[in-house]
């Protein structure tokens, strides 16, 4: 909003009924989204459907000019974004320090940690998770950042059992960055482009667990996945052979024709701990966490992969009851997003510490 008007020591003052208004204005909204997000993500995140569920609560969304200095824009109660490229996340941080009352979804400092697949999974294997029904491991794995051909050796060091799941070590949104192989031998080890992650395969049964983080919420989807390798296959296989995107959003599972061990979804109270314990140590409210349970067992699970603000999730019975619909996830995580807020604006003015 552009100050009209001038007082006496030649400063432009705000004329008082305009600011008044648009004060008046701001405040009816209950919540301004900022949102910065590629025109792939916008079509898939920002469906008519949302934007009009969300109008209806008084949640408007307003397009950031990426071109435009974002301290000119707004005023937001909230950024949302997932873009690529650290330029942006230079812009965001400098926002972030000069508006601190605005709800940043997510600190870019805590998106890069996750964009980083060895930081990503650090730390996991630690989480105190005792009394949760399960245990939560992630497979062993090792960062090659330039030459392969001496991999062969380290991975013997390092005590890793092929198969071998190779990964780009940077997510940066890419196709590329997607781009995975199963490594058999050592030997073909050196046909691969560091940097990139070699991690332990772990037989699984073939279904992956995709539990999505909304806030508060928790949601957990079961997607195809890679199928176990046999011990004959690791005998008789060598090479290395990229796999295409098997537990994509078109992959979802249903259980019916599935055996149970296989299927059946995480215990909550193992879902609940693991989730409570990552929120606070990736300081991400909106993420997703790849979870298999090793063949063979009925409680040791591995977390293989997270990904930051990820697609639209297809809401199945899976044995938690009827789940609201995606848009209203998000809705009622943004309405908990302005209720903080107005609290937090209560009890500054009643001058109570925060
Ligand atoms: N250590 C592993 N053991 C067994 N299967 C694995 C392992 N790592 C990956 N996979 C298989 O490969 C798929 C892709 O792995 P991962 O999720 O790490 O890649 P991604 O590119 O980050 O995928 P996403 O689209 O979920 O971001 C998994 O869904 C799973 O089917
Ligand atoms: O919708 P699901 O099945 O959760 O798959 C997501 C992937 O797990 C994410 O890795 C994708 O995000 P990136 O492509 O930015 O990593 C994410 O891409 P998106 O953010 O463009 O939706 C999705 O493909
Ligand atoms: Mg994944
Ligand atoms: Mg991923």
């Amino acid at each position: 909003m552009v100050p009209r008007g001038n007082n006496t020591d030649g400063e432009v003052a705000l004329d008082r009924t305009t600011f008044e208004q648009a004060h008046q204005q701001h405040e009816n909204k209950k919540l301004v989204i900022g949102y910065a997000l590629t025109s792939k993500k916008k079509k898939s995140f920002l469906q008519p459907k949302l934007e009009v569920l969300a109008r209806k609560k008084g949640i408007s969304f307003v397009s950031i000019d990426q071109d435009k200095p974002l301290s000119e824009q707004g005023p937001f109660d909230v950024v949302l974004h997932k873009l690529l490229g650290n330029a942006w996340h230079e812009v965001i941080e400098d926002y972030q320090q000069k508006h601190p009352e605005v709800t940043v979804l997510d600190p870019p400092g805590a998106i890069q940690r996750i964009y980083n697949r060895q930081s990503m999974l650090q730390g996991i294997a630690d989480l105190n998770l005792a009394d949760c029904d399960g245990i939560v491991c992630v497979p062993k794995q090792m960062v090659v950042l330039k030459d392969t051909t001496s991999s062969a050796d380290e991975v013997a060091e390092a005590g890793l059992k092929f198969p071998l799941v190779a990964k780009p070590l940077l997510v940066d949104g890419t196709a590329k960055s997607h781009q995975l192989f199963l490594a058999y031998d050592r030997l073909s080890l050196a046909e691969l482009e560091p940097p990139l992650v070699l991690q332990e395969f772990v037989n699984h049964g073939g279904v992956l667990f995709k539990v999505f983080v909304v806030g508060d919420v928790i949601r957990v989807v079961r997607r195809f996945s890679l199928p176990n390798v046999s011990n004959c296959e690791k005998a008789k296989v060598a090479g290395v052979f990229q796999f295409p995107r098997v537990s994509s959003a078109a992959a979802s599972v249903d259980k019916t024709d599935l055996d149970p061990r296989v299927a059946e979804l995480p215990p909550k109270p193992l879902l609940e701990g693991l989730v409570r314990e990552l929120r606070n140590r990736l300081g991400l409210r909106l993420f997703n966490i790849d979870m298999i349970r090793e063949h063979g067992s009925s409680d040791v699970f591995y977390v293989i992969d997270i990904n930051y603000f990820p697609g639209k999730f297809v809401i199945q019975l899976a044995g938690y009851g009827k789940m609201p619909d995606y848009e209203q996830v998000f809705i009622d995580f943004f309405l908990s997003l302005a209720q903080a807020k107005h609290s937090k604006r209560e009890c500054i003015k009643s001058g109570i510490e925060m």
